[in-house]
């Protein structure tokens, strides 16, 4: 269902506990949409969408604020049986934003029939439908896994962005870092890869949840990736973010990947960046909450192909904002546009020749409390209705970066994706 009006549907949900194992929903993947799959997953734990009651799509500079007064007049309309109330049992909507407020890629929410939630040992099935007890007559029990179709193996390759033309791109960045036009702009590359008529995303999704634990995997609207760095958390006043920048790669060997992790932890280039984020992020935080509160010095986040500087930050939610409104605030943060944000914006959008898309936007959920968990879409890709896969990664240009560095550190941040789909 796609609404572009206020005649917004009145929803019915019910969320009802699943007793006993919950070793039998190992896989969350196995259970969506093979072609159209909506998965939000870390460490086992997550939401696994199945079925589309009702998908509400949005453009331009008022994407986010448009969002959420939909989802609030949703939210009202509704009528919600929730015994749990734990994060992402009751009502919810998968969300996928675009980046820039001229793409031409929607941003959207999506609510499912169906929504399978497991998290910390518990596990439960919501049931959704549209009008008076419309949800009454399904039994709640789990959908049964289904099983994987066949392997296949897709090739990126680069697209409107060749890796010659990030270098000049870069070099082009340094130089009007140098005429101080910007302190640090974001530059992104593509690559891109065609799917097999009829291939199973969901063994994609499989691949990155079991190599990324610890990253969000996610899947909505085709935008499928691991990201590394949690935009924003809030669950009944607490908020959380972790603020990710600054990169290197992982070491062949023990002695040079610990050896990496300390130059990283030490390098003046990496912090400055990773400070100008952590600043950025906590002034725009602080409207919105008490006891903002953030780490003193950035700890080194170990990923399987790569190290970032990372920073947790904590905050009491004060002004009743909804986790759609904080992301509106958030986005982008310096992390993925650069700094002075709006300069840094118009570099990206003279320098890169293509629409980033969702790329970089946050990805996530909402619920009807307005409570969520929201992600930046980052180490992902877009698969369009053709089966056309676009993957991207940036890196973050200051004035010390070196261009065949960025490019380097551009095709590790590709490798979740990659490797993937190999
Ligand atoms: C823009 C990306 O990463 C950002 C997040 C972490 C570290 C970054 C960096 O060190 O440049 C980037 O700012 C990307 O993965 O496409």
């Amino acid at each position: 269902m796609t609404v572009s009006d206020a005649r917004l549907p009145v929803l019915h949900v019910e969320t009802t506990p699943i007793p006993g194992p919950v070793d039998d929903l190992a896989e969350l993947a196995a259970l969506v949409d093979s072609r159209d799959p909506l998965l939000w997953q870390r460490r086992g734990d997550g939401l696994a969408g199945i079925g589309e009651i009702l998908r509400l799509e949005f453009h331009g500079p008022g994407r986010f604020a448009d969002a959420a007064a939909a989802w609030r007049t949703i939210v009202t309309q509704a009528t919600v049986v929730d015994p749990l109330g734990v994060p992402g049992s009751g009502l919810l909507a998968f969300g996928a934003f675009a980046f820039s407020a001229l793409s031409a890629q929607s941003s959207v929410l999506i609510v499912p029939e169906l929504i399978v939630g497991k998290r910390d040992g518990q596990c439960w099935v919501t049931r959704v439908g549209v009008g008076a007890a419309a949800t009454a007559a399904a039994p709640a029990e789990l959908p049964a896994a289904r099983p994987f179709g066949p392997e296949y193996s897709v090739t990126l390759r680069p697209g409107s962005l060749d890796p010659q033309g990030y270098v000049r791109l870069v070099t082009e960045a340094i130089a009007r870092i140098n005429r101080h036009e910007v302190g640090k702009v974001v530059l992104a590359r593509d690559l891109v890869g065609q799917l097999p008529p009829d291939a199973d995303l969901r063994r994609v999704l499989r691949v990155l949840a079991a190599g990324y634990p610890d990253c969000w995997t996610y899947a909505v609207d085709g935008l499928v990736g691991s990201s590394p760095e949690t935009l924003i958390r809030a669950h009944h006043g607490d908020l959380s973010a972790r603020v990710l920048a600054g990169t290197i790669s992982r070491g062949p060997d023990p002695a040079a990947d610990q050896a990496a992790a300390v130059a990283l932890a030490t390098s003046e280039k990496d912090n400055d960046e990773h400070e100008f984020a952590v600043q950025s992020l906590l002034a725009t935080l602080r409207p919105h909450a008490t006891h903002v509160a953030a780490d003193e010095v950035p700890f080194t986040l170990k990923l399987p192909n790569l190290w970032h500087l990372a920073t947790d930050i904590e905050g009491t939610l004060s002004d009743g904002s909804t986790s759609l409104d904080l992301i509106a605030a958030l986005h982008p943060t310096a992390a993925v546009a650069g700094t002075p944000t709006d300069v840094a914006l118009d570099l990206i959008d003279e320098l890169e020749p293509f629409d980033r898309g969702r790329y970089a936007g946050p990805v996530g959920w909402v619920d009807a409390a307005g409570d969520g968990e929201w992600a930046i879409a980052l180490r992902c890709a877009q698969i369009d209705s053709t089966g056309t896969i676009t993957a991207y990664a940036g890196c973050g240009i200051v004035a010390e970066s070196q261009p065949e560095q960025e490019l380097a550190e551009s095709r590790m941040k590709f490798r979740p994706m990659v490797d993937a789909l190999l």
